[in-house]
């Protein structure tokens, strides 16, 4: 069975990956989505187990000496780390899994896994992105101008992702995502297609013939 692809969606706090790795789930139930660990506190209509595994910092620290995470970053004042078990039985199963995880965290995956497919979330533009952090209210200034300074540096690392996707309408981000999706299997089959193994034995046994 050919093992899962597994796609990494990144970008700076408030471009909107959490909205959509979420339209993106309704349109395609059978990604799989990485359940991240986080010490952050739960916001209002978040589960644990769901949005995130919540932890106080003792049990991450654990989990890094277990080596239980596949990646971990600090991030703004807390631990984010993506559980590596379920990560890899996900692709031994041969499913698709997509981790939202920040820039540093991505960077940290593809050292691990070069065979993934990284993607990077762009705003319109920056006015843009600020008024998406105020809009969602779950952060004070200090915490939106710390959010946005890290936005900026992020986006200087968009050169080693594989590709960029501008979220100007959560719609048309979904349908970038989901053409990657299916141009990144197309490129696999390419390569692994039983017709090249007929192609091969044919062109041996008519060089055969020809001697
Ligand atoms: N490195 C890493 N980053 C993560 C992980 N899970 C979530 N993040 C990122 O951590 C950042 C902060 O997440 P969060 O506090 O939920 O805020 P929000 O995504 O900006 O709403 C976001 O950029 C997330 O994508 C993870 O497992 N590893
Ligand atoms: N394409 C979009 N157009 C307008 N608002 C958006 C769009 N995508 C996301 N948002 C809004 O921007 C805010 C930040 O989105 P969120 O998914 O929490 O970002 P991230 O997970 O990258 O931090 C949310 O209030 C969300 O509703």
């Amino acid at each position: 069975m050919n093992r899962g692809l597994l796609f990494v969606l990144s970008g700076p706090s408030g471009v909107g990956k959490g909205t959509v790795c979420a339209a993106l789930r309704r349109k395609l139930p059978e990604l799989v989505y990485s359940v991240s660990a986080t010490t952050r506190s739960p916001r209002s209509g978040e589960a644990d187990g769901v949005n995130y595994f919540f932890k106080t910092r003792e049990q991450f620290l654990d989990m890094i000496a277990r080596d239980a995470l596949l990646e971990h970053a600090e991030y703004v004042g807390n631990y984010y780390g993506t559980p590596r078990e379920f990560v890899e039985k996900t692709l031994s199963e041969g499913k698709d899994i997509i981790l939202e995880i920040e820039v540093q965290g991505a960077l940290k995956v593809k050292e691990k896994f070069p065979e993934g497919v990284f993607v990077f979330l762009l705003p319109p533009s920056l006015g843009e992105l600020e008024s998406r952090i105020v809009g969602r209210g779950t952060e004070t200034q200090d915490k939106i101008d710390h959010r946005l300074s890290v936005a900026v540096e992020e986006m200087n690392l968009l050169s080693k992702y594989d590709y960029a996707v501008f979220n100007d309408e959560i719609d048309l981000a979904c349908s970038r995502i989901q053409a990657i999706i299916t141009a990144e299997h197309c490129k696999r089959e390419r390569i692994q297609h039983k017709l090249f193994d007929e192609l091969k034995s044919l062109t041996a046994a008519n060089n055969g013939s020809e001697r």
